[in-house]
């Protein structure tokens, strides 16, 4: 795909595989890194687990699917307290699995990052951290922003019922015995949930009283007891891509007319959270790192255009590998992978000369050359408008205040709008964007050919992302930054 950029790819490719170490995700702090599944939000003692909360949040949230008219799916609906909470039926949502999975992820979601995407995710990360398979990952789940219909299976009802109910959201009933296999090598039944099948308990390190469905209730394994059905199971390669497969159709049935993107395959030379930044007096910086997955190149050279699209032998500087910053996206059954950063060159740029294009020439650690210009294309850049380094964000009372200042070019006339997009969440957790226009300043000079706008306004954020938009002649110029890249944007470490 020679678009670039795209934020929205960025993003997952981000959440899927910058999973341990620098700029690492926040999912898989819910099973510590997968090195003890056994983690629960609220203490160790509960004989609960994240990772069986964040499986079971997926297909309950997913099993509201109707293959006849296309409603319901995997879309966060199940956030929504009257769907938690059916009347016409007390026990197929009992619980409270997935009020703990929203308290989990509530926050970590953001513009590019639906929160149906993040339940996908989640138990995906659950899966795949403790001991299951790969699962391929799509993404653009979009939430819903009302509950679905009834639809997940009750405990109480009858085998036919629940092959039809499973029938309805897509699935036969071979699939159905299978996936429900998939699904309770995890966790167990509660006796808070369902006092009528479960005792209670006065284990210390199990106060809710949870019946596991096996003995390796944080393990992703075939060993499920009791279940005779399950005998193709007993081989473990055979369970494990039943259930990838399983798995991944489970959190791709979605509402009909949602599109997902393709299968996620790591970006393998990645550019990240780039931008262009005035750092006064006329000069730019050119800010961003690059992921390079799983090698270690001994030199990366960044070469780049003026805006008038010229070039010069000196129009080149290294990148600098950042030995603090590597990621480990700790993925199955492959064996270690490390991606490391590397640095964009602190090089000052004239503003009247700018940038318009980047490349990188790579020398591999086997000797061996390659150009990075996506297929020939280049990195392009726009710089018509970009952050100062006077841009900040503060703390007010409690709550976030941001302080923009955006340097926009002058030749290109007067902007019809210049606007910023700041994430918020609405009521309900979905995230949300929050536009606020910049009014022109009033005596404008201009700065080696930029003119400098500014605006400070409070937010109910999550945070996440921020763009500066300007429209100019009927065409949209943006800039983007993040605050989860705060160290590679050390202009937004000034406090405002
Ligand atoms: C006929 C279909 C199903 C029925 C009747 C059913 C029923 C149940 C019940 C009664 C519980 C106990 C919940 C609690 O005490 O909090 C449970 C737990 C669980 N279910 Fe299912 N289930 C079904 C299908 C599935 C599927 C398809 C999956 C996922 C692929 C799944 C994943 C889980 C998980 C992970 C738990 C453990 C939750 C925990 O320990 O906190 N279930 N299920």
């Amino acid at each position: 795909l020679n678009t670039w950029p795209n934020p929205f790819l960025d993003e997952l490719d981000s959440q899927l595989y910058d999973r341990q170490g620098y700029n690492g995700r926040n999912l898989p702090v819910g099973m510590l890194f997968g090195q003890d599944c056994s983690s629960f939000l609220f203490g160790p003692n509960a004989g609960r687990a994240n990772a069986a909360d964040w499986l079971r949040t997926a297909y309950h949230d997913m099993a509201t699917h109707n293959t006849m008219d296309g409603t319901g799916g995997l879309d966060a609906s199940i956030r929504f307290q009257a769907e938690q909470e059916r009347p016409e039926a007390p026990f197929q949502n009992a619980g409270d699995g997935f009020q703990n999975t929203f308290a989990f992820i509530a926050g970590l979601s953001n513009r590019y990052f639906s929160l149906a995407d993040n339940i996908a995710l989640a138990a995906v990360t659950a899966v795949e951290l403790c001991g299951g398979p790969k699962i391929p990952f799509r993404g653009g789940r979009v939430d819903a922003i009302e509950p679905n219909t009834p639809g997940v299976p009750e405990p109480q009802q009858s085998l036919e019922e629940h092959v039809s109910s499973f029938s309805r959201q897509g699935f036969t009933q071979e699939e159905m015995i299978g996936l429900i296999a998939c699904g309770h090598t995890f966790g167990g039944v509660q006796h808070v949930a369902f006092p009528d099948i479960v005792p209670p308990s006065d284990d210390p390190q199990n106060t809710s009283g949870n019946s596991r469905f096996d003995t390796t209730f944080t393990h992703f394994d075939n060993r499920i007891d009791n279940n005779v059905t399950m005998s193709k199971f007993a081989n473990p390669d055979v369970f494990r891509s039943t259930c990838a497969n399983l798995l991944a159709r489970m959190i791709d049935t979605v509402p009909g007319g949602v599109a997902l993107t393709n299968v996620l395959e790591p970006i393998k030379f990645k550019p990240v959270a780039v931008s262009l930044v005035w750092v006064g007096g006329g000069n730019i910086k050119l800010r961003g790192e690059v992921r390079v997955w799983n090698s270690a190149p001994s030199e990366i050279t960044m070469k780049w255009k003026a805006r008038d699209g010229s070039s010069s032998p000196s129009f080149s500087a290294p990148l600098v590998q950042n030995t603090d910053h590597t990621t480990d996206p700790l993925i199955p059954d492959s064996p270690t992978i490390t991606n490391r950063w590397y640095e964009f060159p602190d090089v000052l740029h004239n503003s009247t000369q700018s940038v318009s294009e980047f490349w990188f020439e790579v020398k591999n650690d086997d000797g061996s050359n390659k150009v990075e210009n996506l297929g020939g294309v280049g990195y392009h850049l726009q710089d018509v408008v970009m952050i100062t380094n006077n841009t900040c964000v503060g703390i007010d009372d409690g709550s976030l205040v941001l302080t923009v200042e955006a340097a926009i070019r002058a030749d290109l006339g007067q902007p019809s709008r210049v606007y910023v997009k700041a994430d918020e969440t609405d009521q309900t957790g979905r995230p949300n964007l929050k536009i606020v226009d910049i009014t022109a300043p009033l005596n404008r000079p201009t700065i080696a050919g930029y003119t400098l706008w500014g605006a400070t306004f409070g937010l109910n954020a999550t945070g996440a992302f921020y763009t500066v938009a300007v429209d100019i002649d009927g065409q949209t110029y943006e800039t983007n930054w993040s605050a989860g890249s705060l160290d590679l944007n050390p202009v937004l470490l000034n406090s405002c």
